[in-house]
């Protein structure tokens, strides 16, 4: 399904990507971990085009989707949805035409300017909500919901574009452990149930370990480990994060601490 070959990129006179080659064979959960500047966003970055790469390719079911241009490029940018830590909505814009901007890619700037949607897209962004839990927010501001309603916005939005692969640059980033668990939880419902390949950027090696089925380590823009959560031991995340033995994973964990009292009631509402 994916093949990436020796994609690079060069920012001056640094690779921030050096020589990057995997494959996923199927639609896997993949996270991809290193700590800051190791390369991983510039890399999700040159999967959806957003930058150039200096060289190689990734290909997708066969095709070099780095040589794509014009519209061909534009479709392939709809095929492979991005999710930001910030959420990337429009703060004063009602959520469902949040939602219904996950078809910018597809619609006249006219119609987009005035916010004019055919009945059978709302409806569908209607469903995708009520899928996602949050149907009752449909009508209000974006920037009235919280921190984790607003990604699950963000993740309507990407399924809106019907998307193969779902891309994710530190998606659980800027929210709580709660909020944290409910966004991963939807992305992993939607690895599972719709069969779309998930490439999540993650900062904490406890959700490497608990939601993906691969994991890839990189620092200074190359590869350092690609295997399973099993064998991401302690010592293969210390090299990868290139700490000493004073390294503690508990610092880059987003796990619910045990003597925080759990709020039985918040929880339902959040995973209602
Ligand atoms: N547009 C750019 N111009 C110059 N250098 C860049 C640019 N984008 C990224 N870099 C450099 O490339 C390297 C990799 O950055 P990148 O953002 O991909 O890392 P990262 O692993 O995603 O880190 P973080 O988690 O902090 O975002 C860094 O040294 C960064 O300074």
């Amino acid at each position: 399904m994916l093949e990436v070959r020796n994609v690079t990129r060069i920012f001056g006179r640094k690779a921030a990507v050096d020589d990057v080659s995997f494959s996923v064979g199927g639609p896997a959960f993949v996270g991809v971990i290193g700590r800051s500047g190791a390369g991983k966003s510039t890399f999700l970055r040159m999967m959806n085009r957003l930058t150039d790469a200096s060289a190689g390719q990734i290909l997708v079911e066969g095709r070099d989707i780095l040589s794509l241009r014009g519209a061909a490029r534009r479709q392939w940018q709809s095929d492979c949805a991005m999710i930001f830590q910030q959420f990337n909505l429009v703060p004063r814009m009602d959520v469902v035409s949040n939602v219904l901007h996950g078809l910018l890619n597809r619609r006249s700037t006219m119609a987009t300017m005035f916010n004019l949607w055919p009945r059978q897209d709302i409806l569908r962004a209607i469903a995708i909500l009520e899928r996602l839990g949050i149907a009752e927010q449909a009508p209000k501001r974006a920037e009235a919901l919280s921190g984790g309603q607003q990604q699950r916005v963000a993740i309507a939005r990407a399924l809106m574009q019907d998307p193969r692969i779902i891309l994710a640059d530190e998606p659980i980033a800027s929210l709580d452990p709660m909020n944290a668990q409910v966004v991963m939880d939807t992305l992993k419902r939607i690895n599972v149930e719709d069969g779309r390949m998930v490439l999540a950027n993650l900062h904490t090696l406890d959700t490497a370990r608990r939601y993906c089925d691969r994991v890839i380590g990189m620092r200074d823009g190359r590869i350092v480990f690609d295997g399973t959560p099993d064998q991401l031991s302690t010592g293969v995340a210390r090299d990868i994060y290139g700490a000493d033995d004073s390294f503690n994973e508990d610092a880059t964990s987003t796990s619910i601490p045990a003597d925080m009292a759990p709020d039985d009631a918040y929880a339902a509402r959040m995973l209602a």
